[in-house]
């Protein structure tokens, strides 16, 4: 018999692994919506159990729109986890979320289209309407926050996440409009994601890297996957001790 696992932790841009983390069992579970995007990998911190699943894949196989997000959450669902982090690569609209900075965003705005969205699309399942006042749980928030200033990490609390359908970048104008529109950091995964996991009961929180200021905003760089990865390789370093301290408490 497993202990329970302490927190599934969903990879996205740039990480597809978790220092410290040793995965002693790989899963590949099917599930009512198909299989994950890869395996979920399960291993010890501090004697904590924790699975990790990159949402991409870990070759970093499936772009934005073709996530299968309702098998991602559904396969960690099936092998135990209940509390998920999800770590999101964003870029940066407002002052506060330049690069380099984790943030832990408190609201979003769905501005994908054309994804499967809900885990209510056949005939015969419940039709759900849940509460997502708070897309995020705030227990979760408060719990990250937490382990994120006793372990010494910087995390930016609050900030609304734009979830736009990607693959391609923004335009200013899009950026523009997003932030007129309140949003502080944009990303292409966290919803559907979001949504999903409040649908299947997973408790969930949002950590954001923010590896470049979108279109417009800050410096006029173009954005390059390589300068993302390096930001966000550098960001993340963050991540571990924030891991072991959330696991601690
Ligand atoms: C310029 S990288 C864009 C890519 O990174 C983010 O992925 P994730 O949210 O999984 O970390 C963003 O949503 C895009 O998929
Ligand atoms: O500027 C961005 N836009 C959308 N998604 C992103 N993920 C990292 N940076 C960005």
């Amino acid at each position: 018999m497993h202990a329970d696992i302490a927190l599934g932790v969903i990879g996205g841009t740039g990480v597809y692994r978790i220092a410290g983390l040793e995965a002693v069992e790989t899963h590949l579970p099917e599930t009512h919506y198909g299989f994950p995007s890869g395996p979920v990998r399960v291993g010890m911190i501090d004697g904590k159990r924790v699975a990790f699943l990159a949402r991409h894949g870990e070759d970093h196989g499936v772009p934005p729109h073709r996530i299968n997000y309702r098998a991602n959450l559904a396969a960690l669902h099936k092998i135990g986890v209940t509390r998920v982090l999800a770590i999101n690569t964003v870029g940066g609209i407002t002052e506060r979320f330049g690069p380099g900075v984790l943030a832990c965003p408190d609201q979003l705005i769905d501005y994908t289209w054309g994804r499967v969205s809900t885990i209510c699309e056949e005939p015969g399942t419940d039709v759900l309407h849940v509460d997502f006042g708070d897309p995020y749980t705030n227990a979760v928030r408060a719990q990250v926050l937490a382990a994120a200033q006793r372990a010494g990490v910087a995390v930016v609390d609050g900030g609304c996440y734009g979830a736009t359908q990607g693959p391609r970048l923004e335009t200013r104008a899009e950026i523009a409009r997003m932030r007129r529109d309140g949003c502080d950091l944009v990303g292409m995964t966290g919803m559907p994601e979001a949504g999903l996991a409040r649908e299947m009961g997973l408790q969930y929180a949002c950590l954001g890297i923010v590896a470049n200021w979108a279109a417009g905003c800050g410096d006029d760089a173009e954005i390059t996957m390589a300068d993302v990865l390096s930001i966000v390789e550098t960001a993340s370093s963050g991540i571990p001790p924030l891991l072991r301290s959330l696991l601690a408490d």
